[in-house]
């Protein structure tokens, strides 16, 4: 015998009740025998309550509701049924609706609306409810018959949460079922006193029955029909990745149960668990998906955590003070003040110093908690031998559960370090001693965080998603966009590795999507309806959507995007970038930046800040790292400078080789920048600091080639023409350079710890004469490469070269977060 129970949304419209149709005639074909438990349409229930309180509250109002009502099934009969037989089973419901009304109309004159009375008026929307389907389904040729529960099911008189009279109910339920072979479409919530007044079974009540009814009926199985797919491994409001469970235990089902995971109701397991009879949960709207089977055999699976669960918003009180140490009755003493008061308490923890015990209850009984125990501890809080009870609010606890927890080392590693990498400061942390349970303490504002940090940690450690923030996409965003949005499948199948693209802003527009950009589209069409750009509420934004695994990718050029940075690692948010600004700044606030990065165990990484692609910046730490000391730094670091001197030739204008490499993406937004030698000083500063020295922006001795009229110039295209200008005087130094076999080089050198960089002829002699496009050349002498210089050569600007290299750092990082799995 199986028991399928439907809940109010599998019921709770004409096409739903014709989808629960479906489902029973393919049943019928398979099961020789079941009964089905049905729900009152969705929203019956609660305007059942609502119409009640109205005319408890002499309010006419509750007419128009209860029409509403009448017109829900009315319209719902209309619907289901055939024209001929509609009016007669309309009559039906009208009898009903009629006691519905002569009801109400009593508790309007009473203006009461007793217990008795409510449960009297909610059983209606069972009766209703199974009634239509068992018409319905008549109609459609299925042999069914209507069980009023009320018949069967027996309880006392504690209207609202009745309890079952266990032994008159499982013999009633033999003999209804003995008397009819054929299929019952029974009322789930309600049953009836030995007096046959009303009654109802509290919370999950409809589970309740069925749990009942196939306890009584030793059922092969239970089936819980509702309208998500099973019990999932998380609430997929909150995580999207999460998935449903094949099998769990009672004991896994009901500490997610507790822990919000809505779909089933512990108390209503009892009956099935005590029979062993095992429940499957299954989606009305998705039958053919197996849903999860809940039962007492625990299963090997690949996953020792089945499910992460929360509770939103409770209120952690700490009771403190040496006077608790080595004290007896202490703990009694504090949980019996708080059962007199009614305190349900969700978590205890308490450290073995004993000097604190410290609890969690729901936010509005935390004041309540907090009197009761200055009351019961008042001569101990006096005499100082206990501390002021005290209150942090704005808390959530996120639990991990799963039965096979207990024989997997490592769980509460995974635990903390996902928490830990996301920046999540764990408040208190609950384990009990039969580890189907660990729970932490977090702020309210880091739940959904933690909830997907932990997800990913115990689920989808074989896949990791990385959410980038995208801070300027101009040639470079662009370039880079283009480049992932090839890429983004082969990463996610090969490498197991997600890059959501979570928001996207120029200084016009800004967009944000935590689910993700769809990022097929063009940057131009993605922008199109955002909000006006603001960087503040860019980061604010950023710290809001608080979503795990975040990067920075800072494509800007701007000072004011590098002023944020600090407070975005603060908020442990990687960051990637080929924007120099941050690292070439004074010294100290270069130090810190990689202080904080350290501090909250994220990157800041920008390979891209010298020699765009070209591995420059790593290899130099991993020279420092392995213990060389860096003796001397020599380099052509400009990809722009390199394309002009290797291009530049007498007879061609110089203003033409700057706009070409311009036009080829090779110089900065305004490329004064590389030709005042800014951008090369930048990039030396960098390299002196990664060596190991502590110099500031003035101690690098910049030789400027460019004509003041040049520097001078308004905009950048105002400094094109007067460049025009002063194409003679570049024209003069090609020539003498050539005529002598020598070559233009703008070389950065670093030596101690002084730093130059300036325009120099060299000969063919010089390993710096051959180079071409936009070649970058570095070399590092160091005690362990002294006779022969480690040398570095390659394009060293350009769109592809530089976003290849900023999308190297950012698959770094998703590695890095894949192998924290490992
Ligand atoms: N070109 C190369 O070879 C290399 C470049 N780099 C560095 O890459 C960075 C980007 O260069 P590139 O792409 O050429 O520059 P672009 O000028 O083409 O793009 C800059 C982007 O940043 C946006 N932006 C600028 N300021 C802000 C702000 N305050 N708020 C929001 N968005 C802003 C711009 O918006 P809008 O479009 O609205 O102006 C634009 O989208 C620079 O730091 C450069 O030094 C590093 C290595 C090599
Ligand atoms: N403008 C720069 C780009 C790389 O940093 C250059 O020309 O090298
Ligand atoms: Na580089």
């Amino acid at each position: 015998m199986k028991i399928l129970k439907f809940g109010g949304t599998s019921v709770g419209s004409c096409a739903a009740i014709k989808q629960v149709g479906c489902i029973l005639k393919d049943y019928v074909e398979k099961e020789p025998a079941m009964a089905v438990v049905v729900s009152a349409m969705r929203g019956v229930t609660n305007m059942l309550i609502q119409v009640g309180t109205l005319a408890a509250s002499n309010d006419e109002g509750y007419k128009e509701l209860l029409r509403d009502l009448e017109e829900t099934h009315f319209q719902t009969v209309r619907d289901l049924i055939r024209v001929q037989e509609q009016s007669r089973v309309i009559a039906k419901v009208k009898m009903l609706l009629n006691e519905v009304e002569e009801l109400l109309h009593g508790v309007f004159l009473l203006k009461e609306l007793s217990p008795r009375s409510l449960d009297l008026l909610q059983s209606f929307g069972e009766r209703l409810s199974a009634l239509i389907i068992t018409q319905y389904l008549q109609q459609e040729g299925i042999d069914v018959k209507m069980l009023d529960a009320r018949e069967v099911i027996r309880t006392d008189a504690s209207f609202g949460s009745a309890k079952i009279d266990f032994e008159y109910t499982n013999q009633a339920i033999t003999e209804a079922f003995n008397a009819y072979k054929g299929l019952y479409i029974i009322t789930g919530f309600i049953a009836s006193t030995a007096k046959c007044e009303t009654t109802t079974l509290g919370r999950g009540g409809s589970d309740y029955t069925a749990s009942v009814i196939g306890a009584a009926l030793n059922a092969e199985v239970i089936e819980i029909w509702t309208d998500v797919d099973g019990v999932m491994t998380a609430d997929p409001k909150e995580v999207k990745t999460a998935f449903s469970l094949d099998i769990i235990t009672y004991e896994e089902a009901m500490e997610l149960s507790h822990f919000g995971a809505k779909v089933i109701y512990p108390p209503t397991l009892q009956p099935a668990l005590k029979r062993d009879i095992p429940l499957r949960i299954k989606n009305t709207f998705h039958p053919e998906f197996n849903g999860t089977l809940v039962s007492s055999k625990s299963q090997e699976s690949q996953y020792p955590v089945k499910g992460i669960s929360s509770i939103k918003d409770i209120a952690f009180v700490s009771v403190s003070g040496s006077g608790m140490i080595g004290v007896p009755g202490v703990s009694s003493r504090l949980f019996g003040a708080l059962a007199r008061k009614q305190i349900n308490v969700i978590l205890i923890t308490q450290a073995s110093s004993e000097h604190s015990i410290c609890f969690a209850v729901m936010p509005e009984q935390a004041a309540l908690a907090k009197e009761a125990i200055e009351e019961e501890f008042a001569y101990e809080i006096a005499s100082e031998k206990i501390n002021r009870v005290h209150i942090d609010e704005h808390l959530a606890i996120v639990a991990i559960i799963g039965e096979n927890m207990k024989s997997t080392p490592g769980i509460s590693g995974t635990l903390f370090t996902a928490l830990g990498v996301n920046g999540i400061n764990v408040v208190a942390i609950a384990q009990g001693s039969s580890e189907l349970n660990v729970s932490v303490v977090v702020a309210q504002k880091d739940l959904g965080k933690a909830l997907n940090a932990l997800h990913e940690g115990f689920f989808l450690s074989d896949k990791v998603t990385v959410n980038l923030y995208m801070l300027g996409v101009g040639l470079i965003g662009g370039t880079l966009l283009d480049q992932m949005r090839k890429q983004l499948s082969y990463l996610e199948q090969e490498h197991a590795l997600k890059l959501n693209v979570v928001a996207m802003a120029n200084t016009k527009k800004m967009v944000f999507d935590a689910n993700g950009l769809d990022i097929s589209q063009t940057k131009v069409d993605l922008l199109e309806d955002g909000a006006l750009s603001d960087l503040n509420h860019f980061v604010e934004r950023m710290k809001e959507m608080n979503l795990p695994n975040s990067v920075l990718v800072d494509c800007t050029s701007s000072e004011e995007a590098i002023v944020h940075y600090e407070e975005v690692l603060q908020s442990s948010i990687s960051i990637v970038t080929p924007n120099k600004l941050a690292n070439s700044g004074s010294y100290a606030d270069y130090q810190k930046l990689q202080k904080t990065a350290r501090e909250h165990g994220v990157h800041f990484l920008y390979e891209t800040n010298v020699g765009a692609g070209l591995p420059v910046i790593s290899p130099l730490q991993d020279l420092k790292k392995s213990g060389d000391r860096i003796l001397k730094i020599e380099g052509i670091l400009s990809g722009t400078l390199s394309y002009i001197f290797n291009t530049f030739r007498p007879g061609v204008k110089f203003s033409e080789v700057v706009r070409e490499a311009k036009a080829k993406g090779y110089t900065e937004p305004d490329p004064r920048d590389d030709l005042n030698g800014m951008d090369v000083a930048r990039k030396i500063l960098i390299l002196s600091r990664e060596a190991g020295f502590e110099l500031e922006p003035a101690d690098v001795q910049v030789e400027n080639i460019l004509p003041e009229a040049c520097i001078n110039a308004a905009t950048v295209e105002e400094f094109l023409v007067e460049l025009d200008k002063a194409n003679d005087q570049f024209e003069q130094m090609i020539i003498e350079a050539h005529e002598q076999r020598q070559a233009l080089r703008f070389i950065a050198s670093l030596e101690g710890n002084k730093a130059t960089v300036g325009l120099r002829v060299v000969d063919t002699s010089h390993p710096f004469y051959f180079l071409s496009g936009s070649d970058n050349i570095i070399a590092f002498t160091t005690d362990r490469y002294k006779e022969c210089p480690l040398v570095i050569k390659g394009p060293g600007a350009g769109a592809e070269v530089t976003a290849a290299g900023v999308f190297a750092e950012i698959i770094s990082i998703g590695k890095y977060m894949t192998s924290r799995w490992r």
